[in-house]
């Protein structure tokens, strides 16, 4: 509706959205300041539309311009809780349905939330700078004035410029390069033809080597990581075909995947063309690339479909796990699926731990009155409560008829922002003629009660009862002489294993002592390694400060160094070494890990 607000986390208003945005940056690594022009398209949807209203954070606005006449226009800047509000007084006489293209120039902060700046020491092989964005969930205003709500989607097209040697990548198909584009500059030019919300804009800058692992496929690293990632993820044109399988043709012409240094937050994200990983992953033996099905599935469910506010962030995400686990179960058993399942509601349930099990940011459907970051009520409610109810429903109306259904939502919602209730209403359509069986869902229960899922799900359990039974024997043992840690579990087994004894009130020390020598000097997957240490200060072993302090300082994946961090704090007599680690270590944490962090540690 004319002027209405669209999101409570955006300054935007349903009658202006930008279509598209046309950037032309430069990439500053000395001043760590991104600046140029930002012409953003802007289609009228109301009638006698004077204002538009745009988000920023920590930017600096140079000029404001109507884009072919060059006729500067009004900009006023008010501070909000999320960010910057700009007001910009549109010229009168603009017709419904007309579009206006208003240039903005400006720059970013050093400080900018959404951009990480890396010195040469802190990268793999310590000669170049890096940079990379993280945009998800509001963090776009921090990069570039925009309207950032998930709710409009824009095309976009970007010319980007880094100091000559420095390759740029974006979340866009790259479409002219020219390394010597003179001063020292090189200059990249990109095009996102499919339009996006912001928070899938991306930029990474530095020193990225390739690897194609087919002729959709591509990674991108540093020297010293390019080549254990493509070996890594060579299977990941399978992954995109049983997804292509699941959900229909793959519209985004390429997946290309870049690892980057280990300070990114996030096991991923699922930046469109070009998903961003962490090194976390890098395990060796290709045992955690369902995070890559993962962002593979968003291509769909995220990208094509998405949730218009953060309040329905679970449309991506819950709908997301749902389907990665349904290929997990086509590519390596229906079992492996149901083991993934369980070890989610494990997840779901630390959540719940944490935050209160009537916490409303355990609801599915989450409520944001314009004060509240997403960034501090992320959590797997969204990931694992939002499959747990798609599940709940398939149990309902059946797994064949929930994979047609699951088709025919991404044909109907492809390119759309949407919200719970859409997705609610198209179901019970497309399932008309279960309309009876349906009776039973409790969907206002299911979107706003907090704490764990109103319905247990029956998962097959005979993976997990395994790998539990052996937990349980496990630290009954008091002998460990000659004994060898070789039960044949999958990593995913063996980390249902962990989070069984993580679940109980205490473990004898006998048992975890004998993991830290045995087992965690075998091992290079990074959840596994986090459980074993997580084990070792639940059980208050101060004599394994070192080894959590060096995994907590080489890298900075939230999953892993938030709980961590708050295990290590908790054991007597190491508070306050975790507020000097953490000081010690802030610079090379990401942003918003190092705000998290900092909460977490009551700083
Ligand atoms: C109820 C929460 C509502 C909104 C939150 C929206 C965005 C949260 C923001 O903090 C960004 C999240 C980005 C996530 C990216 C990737 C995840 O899938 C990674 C999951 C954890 C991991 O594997 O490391
Ligand atoms: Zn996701």
């Amino acid at each position: 509706m004319a002027g209405e607000k669209v999101d409570p986390c955006s300054s935007a208003r349903a009658d202006a959205a930008c279509t598209h945005f046309s950037l032309d940056l430069t990439i500053d690594f000395a001043a760590k300041t991104i600046s140029g022009s930002t012409t953003l398209t802007v289609e009228i949807r109301g009638d006698d539309v004077r204002e538009l209203h745009l988000d920023g954070k920590d930017l600096s606005i140079d000029a404001t311009t109507l884009a072919d006449s060059g006729e500067r226009l009004d900009l006023v800047e008010k501070a909000t809780p999320l960010g910057m509000d700009y007001t910009i007084h549109l010229p009168a006489g603009l017709e419904k349905g007309s579009s206006v293209k208003v240039k903005l120039v400006y720059s970013t902060s050093p400080l900018a939330s959404g951009v990480q700046w890396l010195r040469p020491e802190q990268t793999a092989v310590k000669e170049h700078p890096f940079m990379f964005t993280q945009c998800q969930a509001i963090h776009a205003r921090s990069l570039m004035p925009c309207q950032d709500t998930p709710a409009f989607k824009c095309t976009y097209d970007a010319t980007m410029r880094t100091p000559k040697g420095l390759r740029a990548l974006m979340s866009a198909k790259l479409v002219d390069e020219n390394l010597n584009a003179g001063d020292n500059i090189s200059l990249f030019k990109f095009e996102q033809k499919t339009a996006i919300p912001t928070y899938l804009l991306a930029i990474v800058a530095g020193s990225l080597f390739s690897r194609d692992l087919s002729e959709r496929c591509r990674v991108w690293g540093e020297q010293g990581t390019v080549d254990k990632a493509a070996y890594e993820f060579e299977e990941v044109e399978k992954m995109l075909g049983a997804a292509e399988e699941l959900l229909g043709p793959y519209v985004w012409e390429r997946y290309d995947m870049v690892v980057l240094p280990p300070s990114f937050p996030y096991g991923g994200m699922e930046n469109p063309m070009l998903t961003f990983l962490t090194p976390t992953l890098l395990a060796g033996d290709r045992s955690l690339v369902n995070v890559v099905v993962h962002e593979i599935v968003h291509s769909w469910t995220g990208n094509l479909v998405t949730s218009s506010t953060w309040e329905h962030f679970w449309l991506n995400e819950g709908f997301t796990v749902f389907c990665e686990r349904k290929i997990l179960g086509r590519l390596e058993g229906r079992l492996e699926r149901h083991l993934a399942a369980y070890e989610g509601l494990n997840a779901l349930r630390d959540s719940v731990e944490h935050f209160g099990e009537d916490s409303p940011y355990t609801a599915l459907c989450p409520k944001f009155d314009g004060s509240l970051d997403p960034d501090d009520v992320f959590s797997s409610v969204p990931y694992e409560k939002g499959s747990n109810f798609l599940f709940y429903l398939e149990s309902i109306v059946g797994e064949e008829a929930m994979n047609d259904f699951l088709k025919k939502y991404v044909i109907r919602f492809s390119h759309k922002s949407i919200t719970t209730d859409d997705f609610q209403k198209f179901f019970t359509e497309f399932f008309a003629d279960k309309a009876e069986a349906l009776k039973q869902v409790q969907w206002e229960e299911w979107y706003n009660r907090p704490g764990m899922p109103i319905v247990k799900n029956k998962f097959d359990d005979t993976l997990v009862t395994k790998a539990t039974n052996a937990a349980d024997e496990f630290i009954a043992k008091t002998d460990f002489e000659g004994f060898t840690f070789d039960y044949g579990f999958s990593t995913m087994q063996e980390i249902v294993f962990y989070d069984h004894l993580l679940q109980k009130q205490s473990v004898p020390a006998a048992p975890i002592k004998f993991l830290m020598k045995s087992r965690f000097p075998n091992t290079s997957n990074a959840e596994l390694r986090f459980r074993i240490l997580s084990l070792c200060m639940k059980a208050n072993l101060t004599e394994f400060n070192k080894q959590v302090i060096d995994f907590l300082t080489s890298q900075g994946r939230m999953k892993f160094v938030r709980p961590l961090f708050r295990l290590f704090a908790k054991v007597p007599g190491n508070a306050y070494k975790a507020t000097e680690v953490f000081k010690a270590h802030r610079s090379q944490y990401h942003n918003i890990a190092a705000a998290m962090l900092a909460k977490d540690l009551g700083l």
